[in-house]
């Protein structure tokens, strides 16, 4: 018997076995395929394209084999809005069709489809080209995960931070929608590298990047290490009110969490937050105002005597107001 290892390399294999979304309004088609794969992969199934579509944005599957004849919209039209959508567009698609004629074939790959596999399927053959497909997938997914997480604490890095704050600029001003940016410090670090020890640093680093991970939920959310025992949010669609709300309750988690974990030594955090309304003129300012008003609110909030937020929006000369702890869930 061949196992899940000798299928795909092991080094790409994580804790889930890979998914496999297969599309077809065949019940016999659909068992033929998930046969096949039903020892090495998780086999889900949708025998319409609108439902395929939808599974595909819940469930991100690695590899889609789809049919080209489906009642509702076909699989042509299937492919195409899946490379239309950010989020489904590394998904590759194989078409596994009846339709055995050039155009189809040209009209399936020129869709975005990486290969065109026609019925009645030949197991092996089927096996050896999803293999190939799902390794490159993975090999894909690895390497996004290299250049743009963070080795030691999981949230994104620095490189990703650039460029999802220079791309929510720029759609933030199209739209006329505010963004907002939290940056948080550690506070008195180096103290507690110094007298605990590397090791310990590190384990505080990943606690409050946890912590991070937990406060700013929204998909459209980015929380990165900015750089040592500093983090950067991107908080897209933000209200100032609600960025300072989230602020102050960072703060509030970092301590509580980290006192509970080790009572004898909790951390605080510094927060600055920085704001563009929603009106904002492209001439007034770039992103990197942006991120200078949040680091010189982060330095405010360190002078003002640390474990604390300051706050202000681009282009208004007041500080935000500090949120109550009520209001902040502390
Ligand atoms: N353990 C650990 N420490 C780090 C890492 N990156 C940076 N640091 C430490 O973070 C500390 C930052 O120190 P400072 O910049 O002086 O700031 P601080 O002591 O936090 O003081 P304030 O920010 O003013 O409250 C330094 O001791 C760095 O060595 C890391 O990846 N792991």
């Amino acid at each position: 018997m061949i196992g899940a290892h000798d299928f795909l390399p092991p080094e790409l294999l994580g804790a889930q076995r890979p998914c496999l979304l297969v599309v077809d309004d065949e019940p016999l088609n659909v068992q033929a395929l998930y046969t096949v794969f039903a020892k090495d992969c998780q086999v889900l199934v949708a025998t319409d394209g609108e439902s395929a579509l939808a599974l595909c944005a819940r469930r991100q599957p690695d590899l889609v084999l789809l049919d080209i004849g489906l009642p509702g919209i076909d699989g042509f039209e299937v492919c195409r809005r899946l490379q239309s959508q950010p989020e489904t567009r590394g998904i590759p698609v194989i078409f596994v069709t009846a339709r055995d004629d050039a155009d189809a074939e040209t009209q399936g790959l020129s869709c975005g489809a990486v290969d065109f596999i026609v019925k009645p399927i030949h197991p092996a053959i089927v096996r050896a080209r999803v293999r190939t497909h799902l390794t490159l997938k993975l090999q894909g997914d690895l390497l996004r995960q290299m250049v743009f997480v963070d080795g030691l604490t999981g949230v994104h890095n620095r490189r990703f931070f650039d460029e999802r704050l220079d791309a929510e600029w720029g759609r933030a001003l199209r739209n006329r929608t505010p963004l907002s940016l939290l940056m948080v410090d550690i506070d008195h670090f180096k103290r507690f590298n110094d007298q605990l020890g590397h090791q310990s640093g590190d384990q505080r680093l990943r606690q409050v990047a946890e912590v991070l991970r937990r406060c700013i939920r929204r998909t459209s959310d980015v929380v990165a290490r900015y750089g040592g025992e500093e983090f950067a949010c991107v908080l897209p669609d933000s209200e100032p009110e609600a960025v300072m709300l989230l602020g102050r309750m960072i703060v509030e988690r970092v301590r509580e969490d980290s006192g509970h974990l080790d009572p004898n030594h909790p951390s605080t955090v510094s927060v600055g937050v920085a704001c563009k309304p929603a009106d904002f003129a492209p001439r007034d300012g770039s992103y990197q105002d942006l991120l200078a008003l949040a680091d010189s609110q982060l330095y405010a909030a360190k002078a003002g005597g640390r474990n604390t937020l300051r706050g202000r929006v681009m282009g208004q000369t007041e500080s935000l107001p500090l949120p109550s702890l009520s209001l902040a869930g502390g």
